[in-house]
């Protein structure tokens, strides 16, 4: 064993001290390189005739070859033994993982909202805790996306996961993560989002005991930074806050069960070594962590509500300029000082569709507490579903004194999808689906005279 990390050791308290201290490579879609060992990367080419130190070479790609230059992902990765090197994949049972095509269910015109996920059963890893709530599109056709939720309190024990189906936008609500990448090692705490990218193997180990949050899995173009426009060169998510990893690899002979999604199920094959054995790499189609706490925040200095593109953290985009196949989207701590103005989101109804989940605290636009929208909790309001603030909250801004105002009780998020997202059977059927949700739009008196 050798390369600056151990074999893999799988209780928190040693997850805990080893994600400690973790360097990073900066960069949002940058060339990044990363050796382990020194003199593991090749220099001035690829795939040379052998490369150093008995490594295999093998490409990673997350584009097509001939994507044009600004949109290419690929990176190289200098492996103990190349990935090819396995047994056929059989088909395995998902759990409550679903995929596409979502046609379990009609999908749904009303507006939902879920409670948190119920409690895992001990022994739950982070794999056997997605929960899949609805999605869209065609992962075989790589367009739409997946809403999944995970609740976990043990680590992936000698199995790790990848997704042929699209890249993970993870988002922690409850407890942090290591993410133990073939690229190296990230952490992610509430409050930041890990991106996986389409096919990168990966085990999750919790860094508390008990572990919860969100993933956004889009099958579409890879996410990237939403153009600025007139905003200028900087501001919303600014690039060098995006850290990638750095080489660390494992050396485990040993066998290790690689999980695939794969056209919306699950396949599994048992390696005889950890395919998290790269050793040195170097590309752009890499993990990263982002610290949601970093967005720099734009909003109106004058009048009237931005609409919350102005938000978007990383967007998907579709081959309709302007149209995102998804949109992730934040909204943090912020100064409200429009004047004359209602200062929480509007009412609107909405082409593109909409799931919010809350991070911590409170979203401006709803009630908190028991029956509320609540932190691990999510609402849904598809395709021109009509929706906007409560009651309380409509009532309370129509009368606010409009003096300069921070929010800065909560961090809620937004998956925005192009297309309806179809709840599974299990979100429609949950016990934690809040009943009565249309009622908080009941009793908006009528004012007109
Ligand atoms: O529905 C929501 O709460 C999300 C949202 C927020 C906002 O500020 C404006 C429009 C919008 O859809
Ligand atoms: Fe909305």
């Amino acid at each position: 064993m050798s390369g600056g990390t151990d074999s893999g050791g799988t209780d928190i308290e040693r997850a805990r001290k080893t994600a400690e201290g973790l360097a990073h490579s900066p960069g949002f879609g940058n060339e990044h390189s990363s050796e382990a060992v020194a003199g593991a990367l090749p220099v001035g080419r690829n795939s040379p005739q052998r490369a150093p130190l008995g490594l295999y070479a093998e490409q990673l790609s997350g584009t097509a070859f001939t994507e044009p230059r600004a949109h290419n992902r690929r990176s190289w990765l200098y492996r103990i033994r190349p990935s090819a090197a396995h047994p056929p994949f059989v088909r395995v049972a998902g759990g409550a993982l679903r995929g596409a095509p979502f046609t379990e269910c009609a999908p749904d015109p009303n507006r939902l909202r879920w409670d948190p996920l119920p409690e895992p059963a001990p022994g739950t890893d982070f794999l056997a805790g997605l929960w899949t709530l609805g999605g869209n599109g065609d992962p075989a056709r790589r367009e739409g996306m997946a809403i999944h939720l995970y609740a976990a309190n043990a680590p992936m024990t000698d199995r790790v996961f990848s997704d042929s189906d699209g890249e993970l936008l993870i988002v922690p609500e409850r407890g942090g993560l290591l993410l133990c990448t073939e690229f190296g090692r990230l952490r992610a705490e509430p409050g930041h989002v890990a991106l996986v990218p389409r096919g990168v193997r990966f085990r999750v180990e919790p860094l508390d005991p008990e572990v919860r949050g969100y993933v956004c899995e889009n099958h579409g173009r890879p996410f990237t930074l939403p153009d600025l426009g007139p905003i200028g060169a900087n501001g919303l998510a600014n690039p060098r806050d995006f850290l990638a990893p750095v080489a660390a690899y494992e050396d485990v002979e040993g066998p290790v069960e690689v999980v695939n999604k794969f056209c919306g199920e699950l396949w599994s094959a048992t390696y005889d070594h950890s395919p998290l054995d790269v050793v040195a790499w170097h590309g752009n189609h890499v993990p990263y962590v982002y610290d949601l706490r970093r967005f720099n925040v734009l909003g109106t200095i004058s009048y009237d509500h931005p609409d919350p593109s102005i938000f978007t953290v990383l967007t998907s985009p579709s081959d309709t300029p302007g149209l995102a196949n998804v949109d992730f989207v934040v909204f943090a701590p912020r100064w409200l000082v429009g004047e004359d103005t209602f200062r929480p989101p509007y009412f609107h109804r909405n082409v593109m569709s909409e799931y919010m989940g809350l991070i911590e605290g409170a979203y401006d636009a709803k009630r908190a507490g028991a029956g509320g929208f609540v932190p691990g909790g999510g609402s849904l309001h598809n395709m021109m579903s009509a929706h906007g603030p409560d009651r309380e909250t409509f009532e309370r801004a129509s009368a606010a004194e409009l003096a300069p105002h921070k929010v800065d009780d909560g961090l809620a998020f937004m998956f925005e999808t192009r297309w309806p997202v179809a709840a599974t059977r299990q979100a429609l059927e949950a016990d934690h689906l809040q009943q009565g949700y249309d009622d908080v739009w009941r009793g908006l008196e009528r004012h007109f005279r």
